[in-house]
């Protein structure tokens, strides 16, 4: 068992604070991802879980066992690094084996390992290769390959695909997410790309300015963002934010349109969001969108439109049509609006929504 607690961990570096209090539970074998901006501190909470930083405050445990006060190696833990440090000179048989020979482990269970994680990533043809002869991609197999190898309860990942061009990421991705599914271990994965984190995870946590704002599944975290800034971070194009005004209790004006939203005595001014593909266009009675540029992306047009000033962008059937200068009426689905407030930016839930 691995569950992984992260309780009130702080870093400060000098006057500098990377990490506000984290607390995180991550659950036996789940595949966890943190996501966000550069700078945003998921580097550094890694490195601190794998014990190459130490936490100015907070506790970690793994399988109930605090281990912030142990060396990395103590921590049965295995790292899959961007710059996967594989070493040109050694075959990819004794990179895989790194690990298990400065355990010193014997020869016939390092054969074995090697052998049969190997086999998982689909490398055993170049076990007698030198890994400088490698690609990218059967690199960062190798460095997969060499973590899987220890039987660690913990794998860290930060950036591993990022080396690799788009195609190679993409098979990548679908193999690790398979591999790791299998394996058994708990996964903390740190990326900036919303497409990998979506698509790796059981669950993202989205990480901003050294603060854990939502983690959640994938799906939820999409559809149901806890904060404004999830939701202008992850989809692409982002939701669409617009100013509301109050109209009657439970009711708001969004750019003529009125719509039912929060109601109650505490709820002075929020702000209405929409995804642009939760949009539709109509004949009538829809949120009027001066449209400034028209792109077709294949199946669909993405129609980068004004809305009284505001910037909206929406997501539209191909065989619409649909020019710049050119105003059209888009409806909300009504079941996909979100509501924020704006000085919280928390996202203010209403029944059924
Ligand atoms: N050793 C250090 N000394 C001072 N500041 C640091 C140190 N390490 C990281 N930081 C700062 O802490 C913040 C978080 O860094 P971190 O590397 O964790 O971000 P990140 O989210 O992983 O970003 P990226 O995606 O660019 O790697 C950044 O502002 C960074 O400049």
């Amino acid at each position: 068992m691995a569950e992984i607690e992260i309780k009130g961990v702080a870093k400060q570096f000098g006057a500098f604070k990377a990490l506000h209090s984290i607390d995180l539970t991550i659950a036996d074998q789940e595949f966890m991802v943190l996501l966000g901006a550069s700078g945003c501190g998921k580097t550094t909470l890694l490195r601190i879980i794998a014990g190459l930083e130490t936490p100015s405050e907070g506790e970690i445990r793994i399988g109930g066992r605090r281990v912030d006060h142990l060396p990395p190696r103590s921590r049965g833990i295995a790292m899959v690094f961007q710059n996967y440090a594989i070493f040109p000179h050694l075959t990819v048989f004794e990179n895989i084996a790194f690990g298990l020979r400065m355990q010193k482990q014997p020869e016939d269970e390092i054969r074995r390992r090697v052998t049969r994680t190997a086999e998982m990533m689909h490398i055993d043809p170049l076990l007698k290769r030198y890994s400088g002869q490698l690609s990218g991609g059967q690199r960062q197999r190798v460095a997969v390959a060499r973590a899987l190898a220890m039987e660690p309860d913990v794998i860290l990942m930060d950036e591993p695909l990022s080396n690799l061009d788009a195609l190679l990421r993409l098979e990548m991705r679908t193999e690790l997410k398979g591999i790791l599914a299998q394996s058994k271990t708990t996964t903390i994965y740190v990326t900036h790309d919303q497409v990998e984190a979506m698509s790796l995870a059981d669950r993202i946590s989205v990480m901003h300015k050294g603060r854990i704002i939502q983690a959640a599944p994938p799906t939820e975290v999409y559809a149901h963002p806890a904060a404004r800034f999830v939701g202008s971070f992850i989809g692409n194009p982002p939701m669409n934010f617009l100013q509301a005004t109050w109209v009657s209790p439970g009711k708001w004006m969004v750019a003529g349109m009125v719509f039912d939203g929060p109601g109650g005595e505490a709820v002075k001014s929020v702000e209405f969001a929409i995804r642009p593909e939760d949009v539709r266009p109509v004949a009538e009675g829809g949120i009027a969108c001066d449209v400034r540029v028209v792109e077709p992306l294949g199946p669909h047009l993405l129609v980068t439109c004004d809305v009284q000033g505001q910037l909206f962008r929406a997501v539209i059937d191909n065989d619409v049509s649909v020019q710049a200068g050119e105003t059209i009426l888009l409806t909300p689905l009504v079941d996909r609006i979100r509501w924020f407030d704006p000085e919280t930016q928390a996202a203010i839930t209403i029944r059924g929504s």
